[in-house]
């Protein structure tokens, strides 16, 4: 069995090809990485270490590798041949990968079946996929296409920071890993694969982790940089930033067990087995990383936005994420182009216009009025 993983990344290597080798498929991984697509076709293989008290490891072998930006032809022909397609790329980068799966999944022979897996942290990530690729084709193409390509949503959990190795496929993964995907948009055989939990609707179960998993960490980056901390490791010793965390994942957790009628106590229990894994001493995690494109996690859509809008509606206000998106306004990170994107509104036209345009809450409405006066008593 082919399969075929955008993104020879972090989740790519070390969570996705993973998991794609060891249900056994050969994965060829395609990257615009040029540094390490040559390694992985020289090496065929990389090494997984667990970052835990046993530094357990394991080699994920017969991998190679395509560079699309130097053979996107090469790249569509694999998407053409695989039994399945996963993506880990970067929400934004999903309209750049768009045009050689349509090509590929256009090149198939007639009626063979594959379904295209995103596997980002955001919601409806296949779904996004699908209408990037769509843009792609004919309407007749289109037809054809999506009737024997299944776009299937996922939810992705393993925390892997940014890897500092002498060889750079070699990857530190927390042991800890969830991937759930929905069967509603799957075309064909379901795959069998290793420590997947298949369901019919993802929402509940991507809500719940993006709204827990990465709305809690967020927390930790936006307020811990306040603080002028620079690792996760750092912040979580500081009980200031612990009870923002504590806030804010009581916030998710009141719109969450309402909204999926979750049993309050084994919600409570995943969100300590989070923090616990926020606690974890042998990660070493970047709040830049965590923090990172401040603008796509103060999108509507996304981890902190979302729900304050959802317990403002309900007339409950969310302090703690209130807080913190007045916090992640505050983001300053050169690097990070969105963090510059979002300084510069800031300059030119104000905090309140800014988070306007960034998250959708209008200026002047009394949630945006409390995130701007926080956001003052930062300044
Ligand atoms: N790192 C983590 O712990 C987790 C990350 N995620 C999600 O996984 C996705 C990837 O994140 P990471 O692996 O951390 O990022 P990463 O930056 O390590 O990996 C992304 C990879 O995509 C490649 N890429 C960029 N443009 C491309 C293109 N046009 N075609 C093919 N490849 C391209 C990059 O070169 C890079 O190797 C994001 O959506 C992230 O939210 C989800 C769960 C955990
Ligand atoms: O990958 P994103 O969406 O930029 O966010 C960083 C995130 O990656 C993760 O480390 C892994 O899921 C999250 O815990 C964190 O919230």
């Amino acid at each position: 069995m082919k399969a075929v993983h955008f993104g020879a990344g972090n989740i790519g290597r070390g969570f996705i090809g993973a998991i794609l080798q060891q249900s056994g498929y050969e994965v060829t991984f395609i990257d615009v990485n040029a540094e390490l697509i040559d390694r992985l076709n020289k090496d065929k293989a990389y090494e997984v270490v667990l970052a835990d008290e046993t530094k357990e490891s394991f080699t994920v072998t017969g991998v190679s590798g395509i560079n699309s930006k130097e053979h996107p032809e090469q790249a569509a022909a694999a998407v053409a041949e695989a039994d399945l397609v996963t993506a880990s790329v970067g929400p934004h980068v999903l309209p750049f990968i768009a045009p050689v799966i349509a090509k590929g999944l256009s090149a198939r022979e007639a009626g063979s079946e594959v379904n295209v897996i995103a596997c980002e942290n955001m919601i409806g990530g296949s779904d996004q996929l699908k209408k990037e690729v769509e843009k792609h084709l004919s309407e007749d193409e289109a037809a054809r296409v999506f009737a024997s390509s299944g776009f299937p949503n996922s939810a992705v959990d393993r925390i892997v920071p940014i890897q500092h190795h002498d060889n750079p496929l070699t990857i530190e993964v927390e042991r800890y890993f969830e991937w759930v995907i929905e069967t509603a948009h799957m075309k064909g055989t379901q795959p069998d694969l290793k420590g997947t939990l298949f369901v019919e609707d993802l929402v509940p179960f991507i809500e719940r982790k993006l709204l827990t998993v990465n709305t809690g960490h967020a927390s930790i980056a936006y307020n811990g940089l306040l603080k002028g901390y620079e690792t996760v490791k750092e912040a979580m010793a500081d009980q200031e930033i612990l009870d923002v965390l504590e806030g804010v994942l009581s916030e998710t957790s009141t719109f969450l067990t309402q909204k999926f009628e979750l049993d309050k106590e084994q919600h409570q229990m995943y969100v300590r087995k989070i923090i616990s894994r926020y606690k974890n001493p042998y990660i070493s995690d970047g709040l830049d990383r965590v923090g990172r494109a401040p603008l796509r996690k103060l999108s509507a859509g996304d981890r902190l936005t979302y729900p304050a809008v959802e317990l403002d509606r309900q007339q409950l206000v969310p302090v703690h994420l209130e807080k913190t998106i007045a916090a992640a306004l505050a983001f300053n990170i050169e690097e990070d182009p969105e963090s510059v994107q979002l300084q510069e509104w800031i300059a030119e036209e104000g905090p309140a216009a800014a988070l306007e345009k960034a998250s959708g809450i209008e200026s002047g409405s009394s949630m945006s009025e409390r995130i701007i006066h926080y956001y003052q008593q930062i300044k």
